[in-house]
């Protein structure tokens, strides 16, 4: 396992490596020895399919006390994820990164509390697995608008498919202080 710093401190970019014979492969997604301290107590893990390309959801997160670590991974197709700085006090507040995940380049991204989180598929049939920390909190849920124009976000494909919520998320509010 190769694990990468990114631009924010504390989101990593790990690479597992893919053991391929003439079955396919094989790969551990998440080891414990290896991601030394990346260490969360994951509680759920999600599927999430994705028909058309252009579909983003996104930008979500959760407030305290719900804050969440969560690990994404593409199992196929493709997409780009995308996460945004929402640490009070960070030098990168608003920043955002993109890290494109596909199904063959065998990436993951972790990203810890703090963060809002997105993506934008660029394959139809995009499948991903992502593993949080915390219970799904909705009346803890949080999000940032994609066309918010605070957060500068160009993405490299127009958005095909979102849902009316992400669609209708407010840009961000002044009394917002981050998280
Ligand atoms: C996120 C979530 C949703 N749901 C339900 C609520 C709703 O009926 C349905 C679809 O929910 P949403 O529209 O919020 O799903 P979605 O837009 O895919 O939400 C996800 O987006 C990505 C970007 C993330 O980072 C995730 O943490 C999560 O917020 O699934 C759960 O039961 N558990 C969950 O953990």
């Amino acid at each position: 396992m190769n694990i990468t710093n990114t631009i924010f401190e504390g989101v990593f970019i790990i690479e597992s490596e893919a053991h391929s014979d003439d079955r396919g492969f094989f790969e551990r997604v998440i080891c414990h020895r290896e991601l030394n301290s990346i260490n969360p107590q994951f509680v759920q893990v999600n599927h999430s399919y994705n028909k058309q390309q252009g579909t983003f959801r996104g930008l979500h997160f959760q407030y305290p006390p719900f804050m969440e670590n969560k690990l994404v991974k593409c199992i196929s197709g493709a997409i780009v994820d995308i996460v945004v700085d929402l640490r009070k006090n960070s030098d990168t507040y608003l920043k955002h990164l993109m890290v494109n995940l596909t199904e063959e380049n065998c990436k993951s991204i972790y990203i810890p509390h703090g963060f809002a989180h997105g993506f934008l598929t660029l394959k139809p049939d995009t499948h991903l697995i992502y593993f949080h920390s915390e219970y799904y909190t909705p009346n803890h849920e949080g999000a940032l608008n994609l066309n918010d124009p605070a957060l500068e976000i160009q993405l490299p494909k127009d958005v095909q498919v979102i849902s009316e919520k992400d669609k209708n998320t407010p840009f961000i509010q002044s009394d917002f202080e981050g998280l």
